[in-house]
């Protein structure tokens, strides 16, 4: 202990330091900036990932973050370090390069949250209208990246995402996972509520809390949680199934918080780009493929190739091909990486039983705990 005129002046010093400190490992980014952008021009191979240097690297981000974990010391917690490092970060990457990244808005959205949280303060968020709009911003060129929900751990796929993956040529760079808490919100008492919007996985993921306490209102889907919201703010005797912060957004009272039916429920979301990032060791594949339906067993030649070649599926999703009836592409998750031997000799042999195969990308598997 001592006195607090002198622990303040210790404060002091030490800020200079982690000031100087700060600008030093700035100007080390910019120096892989640059490193990066002359890899870039002289690379001949004409892989895009090169020919346009990615200055989000998620796979260096986890060194990173494995790291601090190790050398901490405390009395900073790893959260508190891992939040303070993620701003750093952030701010590195946006002195390399002006990031931009597609969402599904308005603000206030789950998907808005976890690309906060993904990508920090110092990158730019481009609110989309619907999630083809997110697969759109990066295909054209208007944003670097798209933050896509790709599936709750409640109420499971979202199906505008899979419909959106089976035409896109974007790239799956990192996963990231965020815990959802739903709030129903409205400027009316819960006995007034006759209406309530949300986005179908907001109220799927409601569906007990609604039967008990609002069975007679009309159930409305819109595109997001936060266009929900705004139209709530509209209308006497309506509300919307959204975040928290969406309150005090659009001028909302919290009717009632925490209304998830399961408590663990979490939303994974998928950051899409013009090309994956390099392997970690711990990664997991996406991969598009369709199938004869005529051929029996083709759908099941296509999936052992995974056993054959030791490699675990995680999740397998079907959608209508919308080309014929009753014709199907499916999705399935593998662990590895593209660029791992037997992911390679897998993709090969699927190649023999299905009609046509995408990898849609490969990234560090960030499952919780
Ligand atoms: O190592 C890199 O490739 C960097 O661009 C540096 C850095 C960093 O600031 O540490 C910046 C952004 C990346 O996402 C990862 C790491």
């Amino acid at each position: 202990m001592g006195d607090l005129p002198s622990l303040r002046q210790k404060i002091d010093s030490l800020d200079t330091i982690i000031v100087n400190l700060l600008n030093e490992r700035a100007q080390v980014s910019l120096d892989i900036g640059a490193t990066k952008k002359s890899l870039a021009a002289e690379s001949s191979d004409g892989r895009s990932e090169e020919k346009q240097p990615h200055v989000y690297m998620p796979s260096r981000e986890k060194e990173i973050y494995d790291k601090l974990s190790t050398h901490n010391r405390g009395p900073l917690n790893n959260d508190s370090l891992n939040a303070i490092f993620r701003e750093i970060i952030s701010a590195s990457i946006s002195l390399q390069q002006d990031v931009s990244v597609a969402y599904l808005g308005p603000p206030g959205t789950f998907s808005h949250q976890a690309a906060y949280d993904k990508l920090g303060d110092s990158v730019a968020y481009v609110p989309q209208k619907q999630i083809s709009a997110v697969f759109d911003a990066v295909e054209k060129g208007r944003t670097t990246y798209g933050l896509v929900p790709y599936e709750n751990s409640t109420f499971g796929s979202v199906v505008e995402t899979l419909d959106r993956l089976m035409l896109t040529e974007t790239k799956i760079r990192a996963e990231t996972y965020l815990t959802v808490h739903q709030c129903l919100l409205s400027n009316s008492k819960l006995s007034d509520i006759k209406k309530i919007y949300s986005h179908p996985q907001g109220l799927g993921q409601v569906q007990s809390y609604l039967s008990a306490n609002c069975p007679n209102a009309e159930r409305i889907t819109v595109k997001s949680t936060a266009e929900a919201a705004q139209l709530a703010a509209l209308e006497t005797g309506a509300a919307a199934i959204c975040s928290s912060i969406c309150a005090s957004l659009y001028g909302l009272e919290i009717v009632a918080q925490d209304i998830e039916d399961v408590k663990t429920n979490t939303t994974r979301f998928l950051l899409i780009g013009t090309a994956s990032d390099r392997p970690t060791k711990n990664d997991r594949s996406l991969i598009r493929f369709t199938v004869d339906h005529r051929q029996p067993g083709a759908l099941c030649d296509g999936l052992k190739v995974f056993k054959d070649q030791n490699l675990n599926l995680s999740k397998i999703d079907s959608r209508p091909s919308r080309q014929r009836p009753w014709h199907y592409v499916f999705f399935v998750e593998c662990s590895g990486h593209a660029e791992d031997e037997n992911v390679q000799q897998a993709v090969k042999d699927m190649e023999k039983y299905c009609l046509d195969v995408c990898v849609l990308g490969s990234y560090a598997d960030q499952r919780p705990e």
